[in-house]
């Protein structure tokens, strides 16, 4: 594809993925302006970058013409939750819209990757409205914890190092370091209600400061 055809390709999921970061990010500022502690801490997003399309369309055998139906993430959104628990409000919040329809669902938090990564991913069917009518694109939701998030962040930075090659040593340290992180998020939903507690204290606190 040229440069102008490649432009044309991605405008539709730039669309999508900027139109789902405004909406999912509305649901967290509801949860502020409520006082009320929000399953979702933050939510980021990204049209996968063309070389990382076209290597992975080679990788795995996908043709140019079967993109869209067959490469599920090149509209990508993560949403970062405090607690483990919050992952299901989150999916069962996805899967109540009307506005997108969850196509797959995949668990790695039940069953990780034998890499140690953690994560929940919903593959999503959304309507963006063109110039030329309305077109329905697979979008990647994933959804994950803070501390799930640094681990993958890290681990995605080593791998890319590497080539995809992380020596046997690192690839050890990688997976024991997933341990210890999910560790601490099930520390953590052990002082659930005490984190929450302080958070909608410190909330109050600072709205009361501003005015
Ligand atoms: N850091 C990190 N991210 C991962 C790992 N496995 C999956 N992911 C993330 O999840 C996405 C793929 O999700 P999968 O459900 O494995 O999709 P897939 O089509 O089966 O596999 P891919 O070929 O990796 O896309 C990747 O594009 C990454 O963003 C991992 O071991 N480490
Ligand atoms: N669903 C997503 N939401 C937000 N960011 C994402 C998502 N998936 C990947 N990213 C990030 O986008 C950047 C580029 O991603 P890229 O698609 O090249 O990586 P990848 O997810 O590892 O791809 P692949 O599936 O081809 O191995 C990376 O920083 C990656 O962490």
């Amino acid at each position: 594809m040229q440069n102008e055809q490649w432009k044309l390709f991605l405008a539709p999921y730039n669309q999508a993925v900027e139109e789902l970061k405004v909406k999912l990010r509305g649901i967290r500022s509801q949860y502020e302006l409520q006082h009320s502690n929000s399953p979702i801490e933050f939510v980021t997003g990204r049209v996968k970058p063309i070389a990382s399309i076209l290597d992975k369309s080679k990788r795995k055998g996908i043709p140019m013409e079967n993109l869209e139906d067959d490469m599920q993430d090149i509209a990508g959104i993560r949403m970062m939750c405090q607690f483990v628990d919050d992952i299901k409000v989150v999916v069962n919040m996805l899967k109540s819209r009307n506005d997108l329809e969850i196509v797959e669902e995949r668990d790695y938090i039940t069953s990780k990757k034998d890499s140690g990564y953690r994560s929940y991913h919903v593959v999503a069917r959304y309507p963006v409205q063109t110039v030329a009518g309305e077109k329905k694109l697979l979008v990647e939701i994933q959804i994950r914890t803070l501390s799930m998030n640094f681990w993958a962040t890290i681990e995605h930075s080593i791998n890319y190092k590497y080539s995809g090659n992380i020596p046997e040593d690192i690839k050890v340290r990688l997976k024991r370091a997933a341990e210890a992180a999910y560790s601490l998020d099930e520390e953590m939903s052990q002082i659930r209600g005490e984190v929450q507690e302080a958070q909608a204290i410190f909330s109050r606190k600072t709205e009361n400061d501003r005015t």
